[in-house]
């Protein structure tokens, strides 16, 4: 089937770990859609799926059932090589433990996506991407030497250098102050508005999820609401009730 404006789509997610009385159900039929150009945060309490979601739509594990695209591309069946290139060349990922490789400088870990790939570096989007960053001081520099803030925006980097149809970020700023915190939030957000990128995030945070354009809501492996437009106080709001429903 072809779809041309969602950056991706999932129908009928479901997903189960372990078996008999300790199975766990951690996505129950989710059907969810990122549009390209957009900034999504997804919330829920701890175990609600957010996790197992996001890793199910960006191929990096393998749903029970249901189907995902990424742009025009099915992932289901998929084999191993086509998926590990599918990942390496359309996708970007960051990390909430930045998952960087210690002996490389800062410069290398955000071109490493090219020389994985065997391409000639774009230099042009590389330069574009460490000023928005403003990472140019720190470029020579290994993650050791380099702060959390610091680290986390290398990532970051590393994920948008290849101009991927999308940036899934998992708990991006769980390692970072607020201050740190705020400046990649602020930078995931201009990509979306002056590059254009999709972003797909999960967050526990009310003011991280309120850099996206919408946040999504999930509880015990279902999509339960959506807001648009979202502020820290009406996320906290719509979390509330969510408990409250559950009490
Ligand atoms: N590899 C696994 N084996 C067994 N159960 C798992 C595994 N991964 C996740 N689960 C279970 O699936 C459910 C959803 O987990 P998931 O990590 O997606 O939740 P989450 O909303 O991201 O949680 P958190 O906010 O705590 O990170 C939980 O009950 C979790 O214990």
């Amino acid at each position: 089937m072809t779809q041309t404006t969602a950056a991706v789509r999932a129908t009928g997610l479901v997903k189960r770990y372990g078996s008999g009385d300790s199975r766990v159900v951690a996505l129950a039929g989710v059907d969810v859609e990122f549009r390209r150009g957009e900034f999504t945060a997804i919330m829920g309490p701890s175990g609600s799926g957010k996790s197992t979601l996001m890793h199910c739509v960006a191929g990096l594990d393998q749903a029970d059932e249901g189907t995902v695209w990424i742009g025009d591309t099915e992932l289901t069946g998929l084999r191993d090589t086509a998926l590990t290139h599918l990942r390496r060349d359309r996708v970007g990922f960051v990390f909430q433990a930045f998952n960087l490789l210690p002996t490389l400088t800062a410069l290398e870990n955000i071109t490493l996506p090219f020389d994985l790939a065997g391409r000639r570096h774009d230099q042009d989007t590389v330069r574009k991407v460490i000023a928005a960053l403003n990472l140019q001081s720190r470029l020579h520099h290994r993650p050791s030497q380099l702060s959390g803030g610091q680290q986390q925006r290398v990532a970051c980097a590393r994920a948008l250098v290849t101009r991927p149809e999308v940036v899934f970020a998992d708990e991006p700023t769980g390692a970072l102050d607020s201050s740190a915190s705020a400046e990649l939030l602020g930078f995931l957000r201009r990509s979306v508005d002056a590059l254009g990128r999709t972003v797909v995030m999960v967050t526990h945070e009310p003011t991280a999820a309120a850099y996206a354009d919408r946040v999504l809501f999930l509880k015990d492996g279902h999509l339960v609401g959506e807001l648009r437009a979202p502020d820290a106080g009406s996320v906290l709001e719509r979390m509330k009730s969510f408990e409250k429903a559950a009490a």
